[in-house]
């Protein structure tokens, strides 16, 4: 249900207030002065402010800079007796949102309750679209280790070009984040970015998944389907956990590889695509060639470059700025204000052996954000992450 707060030092204009809004299903705060006013809307959020103009020690216009300066967003509405509608148009020109006259008017109440929370919604559809546009620049390769300088680079000249490109590393390092910057500093940027998991796909469907099927293929095959080397047309397809591909489909893939051309399940027809193959592993390819399941042939398809990403226990100079990156994203995300990691609690973080690599600090640190105070201290790291795993 969403929050009005009425500040207004007339009592019976407060209850007045409060039994209209009540009536319409609103849930009602008051205070019974400017400074209350601010202090609660300050600490709470509140769908709609009403406020009166004029008030002993903090005035109306007084109220609506305060909530200027604190950036609190809810849209307020003047109470406006008759001797202040001069002032009630200033309070307009100052950014309140609307003003209602004394003695009050149902209708022109509701009207304006209706407006304010169309302005409201709005509001609130930006708050989330910052939040989605900071969590989409998160995504940047943050690290300044030269591991990590040496793979920044390598994206960087590599990018432009078509050249396929296999990236390898444990899991959580940040593969599919390479992948995904190698499409974004790339001339196939506007078109799409096609992920596929060959892991998380059973081996019958794989094939269908990537080249797609025509109508009666199988059972199952009621209508034509493109699969992901036509969707990824003029893009990138990434192709996640290659290591886990079946026999079969290498197979095709190898000939898509090679020809430029795939055939859709059923289908005879070759289709063309212009589709840049960017993969992925965390498995040792070569032992996978070696012990006969996964085709020499491919490999050296896929890997004209070779990207290695290394894991976070190699690189530990990055822990401290790749959480305070992750603080303000999750700080941002919880829309709570930004903690702090006190030195030690640094240092802790630093000492912890991360097999789950960067995705796995991600996480400790959204727990340490929900869980502990402003200050995020060594004694919270060693109690919050996994114990067994923190380095003496
Ligand atoms: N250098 C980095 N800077 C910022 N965020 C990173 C970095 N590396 C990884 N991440 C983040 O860590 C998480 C895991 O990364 P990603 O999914 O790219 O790993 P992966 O190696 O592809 O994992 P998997 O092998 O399990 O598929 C993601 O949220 C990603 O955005």
């Amino acid at each position: 249900m969403s929050k009005i707060l009425i500040i207004d030092d007339e009592r019976a204009i407060r209850r007045a207030l409060r039994e209209i809004l009540e009536f319409e299903k609103f849930d009602v705060d008051e205070a019974e002065d400017g400074k209350q006013g601010v202090e609660k809307a300050v600490s709470e959020e509140y769908a709609i402010i009403f406020c009166d103009i004029k008030m002993p020690n903090m005035d109306g216009m007084e109220v609506l800079d305060a909530l200027k300066d604190a950036a609190v967003e809810s849209p307020v509405i003047m109470i406006s007796g008759h001797g202040t509608i001069d002032t009630a148009v200033q309070a307009i020109k100052k950014g309140a949102f609307d003003f209602i006259e004394k003695p009050l008017d149902l209708n022109r109440i509701l009207v304006t309750i209706r407006n304010a929370s169309d302005r409201a919604a709005l509001v609130e559809e930006r708050k989330v679209l910052k939040k989605t546009v900071q969590r989409f620049k998160g995504t940047s390769i943050i690290g300044e280790t030269p591991e990590i300088l040496q793979i920044k680079s390598m994206i960087e000249k590599v990018a432009p070009s078509d050249a396929r490109v296999l990236v390898t590393g444990e899991n959580g390092t940040g593969k599919e984040l390479v992948a995904r910057s190698l499409h974004d500093l790339s001339n196939r940027k506007d078109q799409a970015f096609i992920e596929v998991n060959c892991a998380a796909i059973p081996a019958e469907l794989i094939e269908s998944e990537l080249f797609g099927h025509e109508k009666g293929a199988f059972t199952s095959a009621i209508k034509q389907k493109k699969g992901k080397f036509e969707l990824a047309e003029g893009g990138t397809l990434f192709l996640d956990e290659i290591g886990d591909m079946s026999a079969s489909a290498q197979a095709k893939v190898l000939r898509a590889l090679q020809e430029n051309v795939i055939q859709r399940v059923g289908g005879e027809k070759d289709i063309k695509i212009n589709t840049r193959v960017v993969a992925a592993t965390n498995k040792d390819l070569r032992k996978e060639i070696e012990e006969g399941r996964f085709r020499e042939d491919l490999y050296h398809r896929l890997a004209v470059i070779l990207i290695h990403v290394p894991s976070l226990n190699e690189r530990r100079e990055d822990i401290p700025v790749l959480a305070e990156h992750f603080l303000t994203m999750v700080c941002n995300e919880h829309g709570i204000s930004r903690k702090n990691f006190s030195p030690d609690a640094l240092d802790a973080l630093k000492q912890t052996d991360w097999t789950g690599n960067i995705r796995e600090l991600r996480n400790i640190i959204e727990r340490l954000v929900i869980l502990c105070g402003e200050t995020i201290k060594g004694e919270d790291v060693r109690l919050f992450s996994n114990p067994k795993t923190v380095k003496n």
